[in-house]
């Protein structure tokens, strides 16, 4: 099997009833996007420190228990790297949301999440996320618009990522 390098991430939605947090992402990946908060796992930290220690570091937001709900695998054409996304949901958390150098965060209503300006497959599996059914998914894009290709099933895997390397 040939090796592949995994890009180890994570999004994390604190919710209200109804509603969802947001943050529209001012600097790289994804600028100019709303998604939820997260980045790439440390080399020192489990996945879930990462997604707490990214929520703290990009919306000031405090979440002690977070649940896993889903996990996405992303591939570009023509690219060797594969990004794993590990998706958690929290509705207990401390705090207000605060504005970062990373991030801008909004309350949505569920019925008014701002799909045409946020990655294009978030529209296919946050129906998952919003009712709590666990989810894994694959997306294969062309560039940052394109999907080629895509599968989503309802279930989700203690296992973590198969990784061969990652960076
Ligand atoms: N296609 C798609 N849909 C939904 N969400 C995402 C994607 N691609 C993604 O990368 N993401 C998510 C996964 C992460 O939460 C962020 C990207 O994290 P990034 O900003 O690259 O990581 P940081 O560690 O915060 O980066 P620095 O700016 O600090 O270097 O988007």
């Amino acid at each position: 099997m040939s090796e592949r390098l995994r890009k180890i991430l994570t999004l994390v939605f604190v919710r209200e009833p109804g509603k969802i947090l947001l943050g529209l992402k001012k600097r790289g990946f994804g600028c100019g996007l709303w998604n939820g908060f997260g980045g790439k796992v440390e080399k020192n930290e489990t996945i879930l420190q990462g997604a707490k220690r990214e929520l703290v570091e990009e919306c000031g937001i405090q979440a002690d228990v977070l649940e896993r709900i889903g996990l996405i695998n992303f591939e570009f054409e023509n690219d060797p790297v594969i990004m794993e996304v590990h998706v958690f949901l929290t509705f207990h958390y401390i705090g207000d949301p605060v504005e970062t150098e990373e991030m801008k965060p909004e309350w949505y209503k569920d019925g008014e999440i701002p799909f045409n300006q946020m990655w294009p497959d978030d529209k296919y599996w946050f129906p998952y996320m919003l009712q709590k059914r666990k989810f894994e998914a694959y997306f294969l894009f062309k560039g940052m618009d394109t999907i080629l290709d895509y599968w989503i099933k309802e279930s989700l895997n203690d296992c973590c990522s198969s990784v061969n390397k990652i960076i």
